[in-house]
This record gives structure tokens, sequence and C-alpha cells, in this order.
């Protein structure tokens, strides 16, 4: 069967993925989640000029020679206005954020001030509008601060919360299901024999979805039997999830049931073998459950495929579903490579590498001498994948690349 190019994969898959449906949650609970409406400013911040400084608000014409002597009249905290009028000849006390009282156009520090009982000499000449935040000068009531396909950050909320916005209308989180398949699986620190292979994927692959917003359910292992796989998709897909991952089982073997099981349960296969490394045998396809649908990604057994697998397809995924737009490209960054390197077959490759210096502003890349797709350590050791497009000749040290971050 001929391999679909890894953007294509990509395309079909961000095709089928309808944004979910929306929520109010606090901002206490909107980190990471991405916004389904604007976020406009109920509140014109700052609500009116104010000190920036501790010192005195003064007429600056009273203080714009020295030696000058003004009489303190009253005092201006946070929170609580000076009322009066300023004539000429006096000073207010402020604190930092204090509303500027009737009259006065500066600060004067209070380090460029002496106190005396009710008098203060002014030891640094004012010029107006010194040491004041304007009213609106952040922001003005109306102001749209944030629009909708934004992700949220800490700043954010922030922000928000300023904006006198207690709430926000954000996608619903993804729901996940990881469902692993193989008889030699075994967890972790179970006790698994040398003949058995420790459950690693849902490890990586369940954080990233995490770090992309989602809600994740382990969904357990099957093993590798027609009847057990089929009725695990079965029991997988009638709970619901937004998008169902598998890993293993996905190559051609006589153990890899997972493409023919997903089939047999009414799955519809999109993607089935893609031009990449690693990850060749990823599949993708959808669910029906009435009028809502399952996304169903098959990932690789292999863990460096599984894991790879994730950032290109399943990561993308869980932003489209969450209302952010996705562009159907691997987004690939400039590098310059350190080494020569071959000419690639057919496969877009992915290779682990390491940055080890920088050259015209370009971080320099090296592949990591060992590429095999099972092997975690190499790819704990790797800073970023050095992207080899499909058919790209053999390439010299000190030329451009492109690279994938591993981490955003
Ligand atoms: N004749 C062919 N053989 C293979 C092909 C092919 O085209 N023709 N493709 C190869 C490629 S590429 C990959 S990648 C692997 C992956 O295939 P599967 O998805 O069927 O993976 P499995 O056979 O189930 O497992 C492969 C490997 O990974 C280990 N594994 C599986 N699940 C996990 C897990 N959850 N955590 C940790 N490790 C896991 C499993 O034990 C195997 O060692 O197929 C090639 N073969
Ligand atoms: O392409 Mo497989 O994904 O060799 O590891």
């Amino acid at each position: 069967m001929a391999l679909m190019p890894v953007d294509e994969a990509l395309t079909r898959l961000l095709a089928s993925a309808a944004p979910l449906p929306t929520e109010r949650v606090p901002l206490m609970d909107a980190a990471g989640r991405v916004l389904a409406e604007p976020v406009v400013s109920r509140r014109t911040t700052p609500g009116a000029d104010v000190s920036a400084m501790d010192g005195y608000a003064v007429r600056a014409v009273d203080a714009a020679s020295l030696p000058a002597t003004l009489t303190v009249i009253g005092e201006s905290a946070a929170g609580r206005p000076f009322e009066g009028d300023m004539l000429a000849g006096t000073a207010v006390r402020i604190f930092t954020g204090a509303v500027m009282p009737a009259g006065a156009d500066a600060v004067v520090i209070q380090e460029d001030t002496l106190r005396e009982g009710d008098l203060v000499a002014i030891r640094e000449a004012a010029t107006p509008g010194r040491h004041i935040r304007r009213a609106g000068g952040d922001f003005a009531s109306g102001e749209v601060l944030l629009s909708p396909g934004h992700r949220l950050r800490a700043r954010d909320l922030a922000l928000a919360a300023s904006a006198d916005v207690a709430d926000l209308t954000v996608y619903r989180r993804p729901r996940v299901g990881l469902l692993s398949t193989g008889d030699e699986l075994v967890r972790p620190g179970a006790g698994a024999g040398s003949h058995q292979v420790i459950l690693s994927n849902i490890y990586s692959v369940g954080a990233l979805a995490r770090a992309a917003g989602a809600e994740v359910t382990d969904f357990g292992i099957l093993p590798d039997d027609m009847a057990a796989t089929q009725a695990g998709v079965s029991s997988a897909l009638a709970a619901g999830f937004d998008v169902l991952v598998t890993t293993g089982g996905a190559s051609v073997g006589d153990h890899d049931l997972v493409a023919p099981a997903l089939i047999s349960q009414g799955v519809e296969l999109a993607v089935h073998k893609v031009a990449l490394r690693p990850g060749k045998p990823l599949m993708f396809g959808t669910y029906a459950h009435g009028a809502s649908i399952s996304h169903v990604l098959g990932l690789p057994g292999n863990p460096v495929s599984a894991h790879v697998c994730a950032l290109l397809y399943l990561v993308p995924l869980l932003r489209a579903l969450q209302g952010v737009e996705v562009p159907p490209r691997v987004p690939l960054k400039p590098a310059r490579l350190a080494v020569d390197v071959k000419a690639n077959e057919m496969r877009m490759d992915f290779q682990r590498a390491q940055i080890v210096g920088e050259q015209d502003g370009l971080p320099l890349v090296r592949p990591l001498p060992v590429q095999d797709s099972s092997m975690l350590s190499v790819l704990a050791r790797a800073d970023v994948l050095l992207v080899r497009q499909p058919h790209a000749p053999a390439a010299s040290a000190g030329e451009t690349c492109e690279i994938l971050p591993l981490e955003d």
C-alpha cells in the first residue's frame, strides 16, 4: 500500500476535528484552557489618574523651581483618596496606586523631600505628569483583551481578573482514552521477566496529551487476540472518549490486530501507513456516536515512534478540538547541520538530534549515532528532531536544515 505523505495525513486528521462544546470556568481553573469567547474589559484601568510612587502630590507650578516648601493638607492612599481640592502652595502625602487629588499634576518621590510637621521641603523640581499613571493607560472598558482560540497563560488570568472578568468561556477539555496492546506488556514495578516489555508508551503519550489540555484515562492493556482486541476496542469506543489512542499492533505482523479490530467495530480509517520514520504504521479514523464522534489514533508500538506520532498528530488534534487554529503542516524551524548527512529515502525522517552550538544565529544540530525507534535513552538525550524531507539529497555540515522541537 502507498504511504501517505506526513502533511496529507495531518490535513485529513484536522479536517474532522471540529471544536468541542464550550463551558464557563472560574479564572482559577482556566490556565491552559482555550478561549471560546473574547475577554472584553468591564473596566477602565487604572480607573483614575494614580500615583506610580510613594511621595507627595503637588501642583507642578508650585515646585517647578527650588527652594519650594509646601503645606501638607492631607493624604491619599490606595483605596482611600483625598477628597479635597489642592490650593496653591499645598501638597498631599500620596502612596503608590493612590488616586491623584484634584488639582495635583505631579508627584515628587519621597526620597526627594524633607518633611517637618505639616511642611514638606521639595528638593527636586517637579514637572507636570511626573510619576502619574493615567486613567485607562493600561486598557479601557469595552476593549477586547484576549481573542477566541487563545490558549490561556498565567499572565492572561491576571489580565482578565484586572478587567473585572471572573470566569471565562472555554472549550471543553478533550477526553482521551489510552488503550495499550501486546501480550508482552507489564506495568512498571510489577516484576517483568526478561522476555517481557515494560509498558512505557502511555506515560509519554499521556503526558503530551495532558500538556495539550486533555483529560487522560488509562483504559488498560489488551492481549494479542482478535476477540479480546475487538471487545477492548468496543468498550473503549462505548466509553465515548473524544480521542481514543491505541498503541502497538499497528503493523503487519500476525499479532498486529488493531486495524482490523477497529474496522470491525465501525471505525472508518482515513489514514493507515504514513511516509514517516519513525511511525510508518500510524493509523487514524473516526467513529460516529449519533451526532458526536470519537477520533481514533492508532500509534505504532515502538516507544520512539509512539512519541513522535503523538507529537506530530495527537497534540495538533487535541489543540484543534479545543478551538486552536492549527496549520496542517508540521511546524518546522530552521537550523544548521553540524555534520554531513546522507541522502534520505521516501519517508520523511525525524532523527533524534542534539544542539551542539550555534552558527549565524541558527542552532547547530547533530543527529545521534543510533536511530533505533525502540530506544528511549536516545530519545531522552535528544534536544530536537532533525527533519529530513522525503528524497532529500545528501547535505554537508554548515548547510541549513529543519528541526522540530521536542517540547514547546
Ligand atoms: N514486516 C514488517 N514489520 C514491521 C513493519 C513493516 O512495515 N513490516 N513496520 C515496523 C515499524 S516501522 C514499526 S514502528 C513497528 C511497530 O509496529 P506495531 O505498532 O505493530 O508495534 P508492536 O509490534 O505491537 O510493538 C513494537 C515494539 O514496541 C513494543 N511496545 C508495544 N507497545 C508498547 C508500549 N505500550 N510500551 C512500551 N513498548 C511497547 C513492543 O513490545 C515491541 O517491542 O513494526 C515494525 N515491523
Ligand atoms: O518507522 Mo517504525 O515507526 O521503524 O519505528
